[in-house]
């Protein structure tokens, strides 16, 4: 299948640790010189270009000398303190070699779960691009502990490309794209070159990374497929070790997973389903499940239970009584109000609370089901 570049202006390019370092680990500066080259090389056909780098936990190996990633978190983060401002000083050397600015962005969840912080990452970003500076993003890994952490960088890159309205992700590894199985285990493994649907199919494939310094292997990158699809934008996947490969995302190289097919959400649509962080969870019967998928509105009725607590305006999750998760949404009630008024009549609400703002819990335009079932 064509992959369609025309309207192609942005581009995240997210390098993975892998396609930073040798095999043990320490970080390879002729390695990080190609995927520079190539940036170098969009910028001049006249992309906007932005990266997001992991490597700082292994720049932080290498500078300590360590051969093995530690288990424990602090000795993790710390690492990650030494190591991102190593990363950045070959950064900043390696693109000026090309006439380049870049800059250091750390995130962690909590900037895209907060509204006013996005809108602010948002605005730095486009002042960034504005100056013609190419910003490099890492998580935030010193301070991400895991009420706030993302946890990974497909799914960091993922996030940015609705903030950014990036229309293509390219995410670099150490494997030529998607296989029918990890050919690490599975020799008879086929490459797959376009994806035009992520299909529950397809998202078996992914297995775990076989490498010490990959951080989820193949499951984030389609599960960061899937948050970039929604949104409409395309994502590839492509080996680092390929001579221009980077580049060639834009023509046949590695896998590329077709944005045009996809659910297409708003904004404010794609912050409800990926970017916000639910603060509780409603739990529906079966009758109000069905509804639901025919996008109505949640109403009190089909309540049985409500987890947490959480104050109206919030994101929550809305689950089936078997624990499935079927939607997300901004509640019009708070917790407490919630469990009050479950499983009653909406004519009911203004007899129990003495007041009612909304008829419904959440309304169906500020919910959005996950799957289609
Ligand atoms: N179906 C699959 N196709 C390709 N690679 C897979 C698949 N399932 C698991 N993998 C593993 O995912 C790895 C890439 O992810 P990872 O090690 O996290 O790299 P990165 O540092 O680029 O994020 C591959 O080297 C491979 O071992
Ligand atoms: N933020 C971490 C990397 C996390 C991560 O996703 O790693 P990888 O799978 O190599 O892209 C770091 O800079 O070491």
């Amino acid at each position: 299948m064509e992959r369609s570049i025309q309207d192609i202006k942005k581009i995240i390019i997210k390098v993975g640790s892998t396609t930073l370092c040798d095999d043990d680990g320490q970080i390879n500066k002729e390695k990080i010189l190609k995927v520079i080259a190539q940036i170098a090389k969009l910028k001049r056909a006249g992309y906007t270009v932005l990266l997001v780098s992991s490597g700082a936990i292994a720049a932080g190996m290498g500078a300590l000398h360590l051969d093995e990633k530690p288990t424990l978190l602090p000795q993790k983060q710390a690492l990650a303190a030494i190591g991102q401002a190593r990363l950045m000083e070959i950064y900043e050397e390696l693109f000026s070699i090309f006439q380049m600015r870049c800059s250091q962005i750390l995130l962690n969840h909590g900037d895209f779960d907060d509204r006013k912080r996005l809108m602010h990452l948002n605005l730095t970003m486009n002042a960034l691009l504005d100056y013609d500076v190419v910003p490099i993003i890492n998580e935030n890994d010193a301070l991400s502990v895991d009420e706030i952490k993302v946890g990974d960088n497909d799914t960091l890159a993922a996030l940015l490309v609705p903030v950014v309205e990036a229309e293509l992700l390219i995410l670099v590894s150490d494997i030529d794209g998607l296989y029918t199985a990890n050919p690490h285990d599975d020799p008879s493994a086929k490459l797959l070159s376009y994806i035009d649907h992520l299909t529950p199919k397809i998202m078996s494939y992914a297995g775990d990374s076989h490498s010490t310094l990959g951080t989820g292997g193949m499951a984030t990158k389609l599960k960061a497929a899937k948050m970039v699809n929604d949104f409409g934008s395309h994502m590839c996947i492509v080996n680092g070790s390929k001579p221009d490969a980077i580049v060639n995302a834009l023509k046949d190289e590695g896998t590329w997973f077709n944005g045009r097919s996809g659910r297409k959400m708003k904004a404010r649509e794609h912050w409800i389903a990926y970017r916000s962080k639910p603060k509780g969870k409603i739990v529906v019967d079966a009758g109000c499940q069905r509804a639901l998928m025919r996008h109505t509105s949640l109403l009190p009725k089909g309540i049985v239970d409500v987890e947490g607590d959480f104050l109206s305006g919030a994101v929550v999750d809305v689950v089936s009584q078997e624990g499935e998760l079927l939607a997300k949404g901004i509640t019009n009630y708070a917790s407490d109000e919630v469990r009050l008024i479950k499983g009653v009549n909406t004519d009911q609400i203004e007899k129990i609370l003495h007041y009612k703002d909304y008829d419904t819990i959440i309304h169906a335009n500020n919910m959005v089901v996950l799957e289609e079932k």
